[in-house]
């Protein structure tokens, strides 16, 4: 209460420390998280997600991470005290708490890096090894869990010449944990699903069986209309064989490295080999291997792209699963060579009637609001050419414009009664809002269809 009296510059000056500390404290968890994550403790980065409540409203830096942080300090205490700081204390072996199973196992990671700091992996000017053990419950690993979680990244990194492990940490950015996405959250769809089944997630589980002729498709590739779910398809397939999924873009990974694209493009391989058995998901992969050729084709686009299909040639002697998927709105734009190497191509359509019946149930019912009686199979008939992210966004319209209903009365005064009231959507709100939304991708389907009649394979 004494905070009452304070002058209200005061209030304000503490209010704004106040804010700065809690923003320090968010920002120190998300490089934490980063640091997990580049260490290859996956389940835990996952974990601290979860109980830190991250929502990804901060991204770490390309330049930065607690190492460096770390080793700046040093340099400063040892600039100021002249001496090298201490992190931790070295417990007298009896007062050590045994680690659990899963502290051993990040113990080993640890130490790991330690070994790998005095064999001068990592940069100088740290303190001793400093040995971080984990303490968590004495929980048994699922069997299904990723070789992610067992294999720490500087175990990678001590065998990569200096120059490539900055890349090979901001690749292993790119494992994405697809957990969350199940068959059954991708609508319709079912042929392309048992494909996927037959062509990724059986060899992937099951390598001893797709031996010989058998041997897993090099690549995979899914093609369709934008918005049709085939990022979530690739998502499920990855998450339900349980393998490391990369997920590489031309615009998040190769844009940025310019210079480096056919190292880039080894290393990836190389790490998920390490991580095997793993799924390399490539985002619109026309941009990546385009038939663009001759003059006009950038030296560094053409040397990417030759090395991605040495790569994919490759693979018959790499040792683990390595999986190429790719996905393109635009396949007629796909380098031949490259088409060759993508061996299996599974066309994603526009949603069915049926199918739109379901999405337009999923995402309406996704939101606690009260619905009036919808026939979902007329919103399907009305929908006819839209993709799923299109109805998605129909949806998203037509919920908003009950929330337009609803500010004055939660701004204002309204009794309880008016606000239950005016909390309803209505079926001309979703009606105005299937006129509002224009489907992006009716074009291109006939376009796709035609393609895969030709050059498909599935
Ligand atoms: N069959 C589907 N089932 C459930 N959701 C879907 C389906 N198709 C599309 N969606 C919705 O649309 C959004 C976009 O889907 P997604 O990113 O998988 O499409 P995409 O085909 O990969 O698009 P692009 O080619 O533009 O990258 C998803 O987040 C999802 O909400």
């Amino acid at each position: 209460m004494a905070g009452i009296n304070r002058p209200m510059s005061q209030m304000r000056k503490i209010e704004t420390k106040e804010a700065l500390f809690r923003v320090r404290k968010r920002i120190l968890k998300y490089l934490v998280h980063a640091f997990l994550r580049q260490e290859g403790f996956l389940t835990t980065a996952d974990s601290l997600v979860t109980e830190a409540g991250l929502t990804g409203e901060y991204e770490v830096c390309d330049n930065i991470d607690l190492d460096i942080i770390l080793q700046d300090y040093c340099s400063y205490y040892l600039m100021r005290f002249n001496k090298q700081p201490q992190f931790c204390r070295q417990l007298p072996a009896p007062r050590r708490p045994p680690p659990s199973r899963r502290a051993r196992t990040e113990l080993v990671g640890a130490e790991e890096g330690a070994r790998g700091a005095e064999e001068g992996v990592e940069a100088p000017g740290l303190p001793q090894a400093v040995l971080v053990t984990r303490l968590g419950q004495d929980e048994e690993a699922p069997s299904t869990t990723p070789a992610t979680d067992r294999k720490p990244l500087s175990q990678f990194l001590s065998t990569l010449p200096r120059e490539s492990k900055e890349l090979a940490v901001m690749l292993s950015r790119h494992i994405v944990r697809p957990s969350g996405v199940s068959w059954s959250d991708v609508k319709g769809l079912d042929e392309a699903k048992s494909l996927l089944m037959e062509t990724v997630v059986y060899p992937v589980k099951y390598p001893s069986l797709f031996t010989g002729l058998l041997a897993p498709w090099r690549g995979v590739l899914l093609h369709g209309p934008p918005g049709t779910g085939k990022t979530m398809l690739a998502r499920a397939a990855a998450a339900e064989s349980c393998c490391t999924f990369f997920n590489v873009s031309c615009s998040s990974v190769v844009n940025k490295w310019r210079g480096e694209s056919e190292k880039i493009i080894q290393i990836l391989f190389e790490l998920a080999a390490y991580y095997s058995p793993s799924i390399i998901f490539i985002d619109e992969v026309e941009t990546l291997a385009s038939e663009r050729s001759g003059a006009g084709e950038h030296e560094a686009s053409r040397r990417l792209k030759s090395q991605l299909l040495t790569e994919l040639d490759g693979a018959a002697d790499r040792q683990g699963t390595v999986l190429l998927l790719a996905n393109s709105n635009m396949p007629w734009e796909i380098d031949p060579a490259m088409l060759r190497r993508l061996e299996k191509r599974i066309y994603i359509p526009l949603p069915d009637a049926n199918t739109r019946a379901q999405l337009f149930e999923t995402f309406l019912t996704s939101k606690s609001i009260e619905l009036p009686k919808l026939n979902y199979q007329d919103l399907a008939r009305r929908t006819e050419g839209y993709s799923g992210s299109d109805i998605k966004l129909v949806c998203k319209e037509a919920l908003m414009a009950n929330v337009r209903k609803m500010l004055p009365c939660v701004t204002g005064k309204a009794s309880q009664q008016h606000r239950k009231d005016k909390d309803k959507l209505s079926l001309s709100d979703v009606l105005t809002a299937i006129d509002k939304t224009k489907p992006v991708s009716r074009n291109l389907a006939q376009r796709h269809q035609e393609w895969q009649k030709q050059m498909g394979c599935s």
